[in-house]
């Protein structure tokens, strides 16, 4: 039996961002990335602050901990990191989940693929833009965006590219023309990471959904794509598991 990483179990709540947002769901944290983005807003989930709340959890006992928790009161789970996909058999936890009627969505960065995102019902795909940090594997992405087409995917998969400044909006012209059949979602960038103030954050970021929008609104490219910020944020800032 495989066990995973596990650093949090947490919900229902609703999907705070991209292709879902706003679906009731519940959310599995795996731990490990191998992308260290400059603005992470998980990165306890790789940068060993956290390393003590790990649990190795089988599949099973991930679903009871769903069950435990969200009772009755769910019916769809996002798995999100850290990154997912470097768990080679992480199709246990996605068929377990799929056998008990539920629906699941996956959050990665499009570094690595795994033969069970076919299986994934709301698939986000996150470049990473040039504020990362982190260099985009082209090759990689093509090969992932590729195979999900091959297979008929597309309809359960989006592109996400968090936005913090006109380069990273450059990136994400480049990302959208290089993949225009699929769902292209433009999100904000959240770059006060300590603010303990919802409200002070909350203000902050309806500033920089503004921006945002006035930038795609003035792209000639930026055409078929949906902007949003990141909900969860807005309502509960930078809290942990909601
Ligand atoms: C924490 S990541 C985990 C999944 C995966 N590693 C990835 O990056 O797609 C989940 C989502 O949060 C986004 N994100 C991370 N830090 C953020 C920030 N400071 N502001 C806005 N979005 C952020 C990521 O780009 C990604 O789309
Ligand atoms: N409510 C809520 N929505 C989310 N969408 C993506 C999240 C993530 O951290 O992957 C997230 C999260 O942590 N909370
Ligand atoms: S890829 Fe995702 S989890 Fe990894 S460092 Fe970047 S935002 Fe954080
Ligand atoms: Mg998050």
């Amino acid at each position: 039996m495989n066990r995973f990483p596990v650093l949090e179990i947490f919900g229902p709540t609703i999907q705070g961002e991209g292709m879902v947002v706003g679906r009731k769901t519940m959310f599995v944290r795996t731990a490990g990335c191998d992308y260290s983005c400059a603005w992470c807003d998980s990165a306890f989930t790789w940068d060993g602050s956290a390393k003590a709340e790990i649990q190795k959890m089988s599949a099973g006992e991930i679903l009871g901990e769903l069950q435990r928790i969200g009772g009755s009161h769910f019916d769809h789970v996002t798995i999100s990191g850290g990154n997912p996909a470097l768990l080679r058999n992480l199709a246990e936890l996605v068929d377990l989940l799929h056998q008990e009627g539920l629906e699941v969505a996956l959050e990665t960065q499009g570094s690595r693929w795994q033969d069970w995102f076919l299986q994934i019902d709301d698939l986000t795909i996150s470049p990473k833009p040039p504020s990362s940090g982190m260099d985009t594997n082209w090759d990689m992405l093509d090969s992932i965006i590729n195979r999900l087409s091959e297979k008929d995917r597309l309809f359960h998969t989006s592109l996400k590219v968090v936005i913090f400044n006109d380069e990273d909006l450059h990136y994400a012209e480049k990302v959208h023309k290089r993949y225009p059949g699929t769902a292209f979602f433009l999100q904000v960038g959240n770059e006060n990471l300590a603010e303990n103030s919802t409200t002070n954050l909350t203000a902050i970021l309806l500033d920089k959904y503004q921006w945002l929008i006035d930038r795609v609104v003035n792209s000639q490219t930026l055409n078929h794509v949906r902007v949003l910020p990141q909900v969860h944020t807005l309502l509960w800032g930078n809290k942990r598991g909601v």
